[in-house]
């Protein structure tokens, strides 16, 4: 009974004998383009999940990306974040979406041993000259405030789309937000998205009251929310929208606002930006999975005095995007009408912003080299090299105002933000307005329904050397080391982001959530495969073979 197991005395032919045994002819690829049918053009970048190519299609001219799904499991098939990838982009049709335009399939030639080898699919999406994070990588891409607001609006304009068409894109964040040099944004990376059942978001009413749970295991660290980190399951629209007030901080500092090197201190760096949680700014937080045994500080959120150099409106926006309270956070419909984008300076149209070099994953090299002159820039900054002196993780962070500009090794420039060394990476605001720092816009009335900048400033200390701590059901939460994705901050190291996403083969598994809950051993199990991910994955060891080798980036 070889390749097959016995149940109830039927044999069970394997996955590997199923898929074998259901190859489809090649005839029977309707639909699909043939790779044939596009000119390769070169590589665009490598994710856990697919090779992407520049191409250009031979019938239209028009150029593309294909992204090509890599079996990482040959005998599971076809991978199922792939198929629903493919099905909601299928879905979906909105200028501020990237759309899926065509697949395309590759037969390769027989193998030596005269073997049929697996048809290769391609995703065929419109070709974009960047990806927000690979921009702001750029030394010499410098944004302005009508610019932030143009890539602001078109942000919340698909994120209001994908909500109100009950999609959770739970991956927000710059590296999957694509730009053309026509200022056009979209939305892409739909491998972690999902239908979403609860209500949809309405003007004034928050994300959406949810009706079911899903797995809390999901959204790139850097990027997600405190109530996510806090393994709320009944999770809504929300959790998208953190995302967004992340990409918005980023896209005003240039570079990650909230670089947590652990889940742990990931928390902790968020308290120390928003506040500690109370019953107030976040109620029934101390009731969720993740919660139980932390005892975060008190101390008062910072954020409007980390932003105030961008203006009261800006922080305002900001404020509500990045609430703790998930059910008070601001939703797109609502986030859109912001006086910020009403006050002047007012939003560029795309058709008006500047174009620049193309930057995806396979161009930042060249950014890199240029980095390379900085100082050294705190681990869990993107912007430079990580200090690797023995003060722990975040070790700039730690001491500084949380965007690694501690005055101390890790900085970027000191806390008095007197102008920087000429060879140094500004921030976006300075390096557009040059230094000191841009005065505020003028004043804007924010006080209907708009809180204006009022919070405590407070020099942050972060206590990462905290005792594990048990949450519900054992699960650690509170130390470092039990969290899976350390970043390395080497020049090789692979896109910054994805040192801090889940690993997309675990992600199936976490899927099942609804399945595994029910039999009550999912908490277990996710842990698990997250902690053993790490290290034995065969993905993950490819990976690293990748990093060490420079000629394979
Ligand atoms: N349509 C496109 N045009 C230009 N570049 C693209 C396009 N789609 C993807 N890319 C580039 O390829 C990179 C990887 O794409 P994508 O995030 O969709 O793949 P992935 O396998 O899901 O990656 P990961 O798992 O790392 O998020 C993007 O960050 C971007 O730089």
């Amino acid at each position: 009974m070889s390749g097959g197991e016995l149940r109830e005395g039927v044999a069970t032919p394997s996955p590997q004998a199923m898929a074998i045994a259901h190859q489809r002819p090649k005839s029977s690829y309707v639909g699909c383009s043939k790779i044939s049918d596009y000119e390769i053009l070169g590589k665009l970048g490598e994710g856990t999940f697919g090779e992407v190519y520049r191409a250009r299609s031979k019938k239209t001219g028009a150029v593309v990306a294909l992204k090509k799904i890599i079996m990482h499991n040959e005998k599971d098939g076809f991978p199922i974040t792939a198929l629903r990838e493919i099905k909601l982009l299928k879905l979906l049709s909105h200028k501020n979406v990237l759309q899926l335009e065509d697949m395309a399939v590759e037969h390769p030639p027989r193998a030596g041993n005269g073997k049929r080898t697996r048809p290769i699919m391609y995703m065929v999406t419109p070709y974009m000259d960047h990806d927000l994070s690979g921009l702001l990588d750029n030394p010499s891409v410098k944004f302005t405030e009508p610019q932030i607001k143009c890539y602001m609006l078109q942000l919340l304009e698909g994120v209001r789309y994908l909500h109100a068409n009950h999609i959770l894109h739970r991956d927000m964040k710059a590296a999957n937000l694509l730009i053309n040099n026509k200022g056009i944004l979209q939305i892409a990376d739909f491998g972690l998205a999902r239908h979403y059942e609860g209500e949809v978001p309405k003007p004034g009413r928050g994300g959406g009251e949810a009706r079911r749970e899903y797995t809390s295991l999901v959204v790139t660290r850097w990027y997600r929310p405190p109530e996510l980190l806090m393994q709320l399951k009944q999770y809504t629209t929300a959790i998208d929208m953190w995302g967004v007030g992340c990409v918005f901080g980023e896209m005003l500092v240039g570079k990650p606002i909230l670089a947590g090197s652990s889940d742990a201190n990931q928390l902790d760096i968020i308290f120390d930006l928003c506040g500690n949680p109370t019953d107030e700014n976040m109620p029934g937080w101390r009731s969720l999975p993740g919660a139980e045994g932390l005892q975060p500080r008190t101390r008062h959120a910072n954020l409007s005095h980390r932003f105030s150099q961008y203006g009261a409106g800006a922080v305002s926006l900001l404020k509500e995007l990045l609430k703790l309270d998930w059910r008070a956070r601001v939703n797109a419909i609502d986030a859109l009408q912001h006086p910020y984008f009403r006050t002047a300076p007012y939003p560029s149209a795309p058709g008006d912003l500047p174009t620049f070099e193309e930057s995806h994953e396979f161009d930042r090299r060249k950014f890199q080299d240029r980095r390379n002159a900085l100082p050294p820039a705190p681990k869990g900054g993107t912007v430079g090299r990580g200090v690797i002196d023995g003060t722990g993780p975040n070790s700039g962070f730690n001491n500084g105002d949380g965007y690694g500009r501690s005055g101390v090794s890790g900085g970027r420039f000191p806390r008095n933000r007197g102008p920087p060394p000429d060879n140094e990476r500004v921030p976006a605001w300075h390096r557009e307005r040059g230094l000191p720092p841009r005065p505020p816009p003028p004043a804007a009335d924010y006080s209907n329904g708009w809180e204006p900048a009022g919070d405590h400033a407070e020099a942050s200390f972060r206590d990462r050397d905290r005792p594990a701590v048990r949450g519900r059901g054992g699960a650690v939460v509170g130390r470092p080391d039990v969290d899976t994705y350390i970043p390395s901050y080497d020049r090789d190291a692979p896109r910054r982001d994805d040192r801090h996403r889940p690993p997309r083969e675990d992600w199936e598994d976490r899927r099942h959530d609804w399945a595994n809950r029910r039999r009550g051993e999912f908490d277990e199990r996710s842990r698990n495969s997250r902690t053993r991910s790490r290290s034995r994955s065969p993905i993950r060891e490819r990976e690293r073979d990748r990093e060490r080798d420079p000629y394979r980036r």
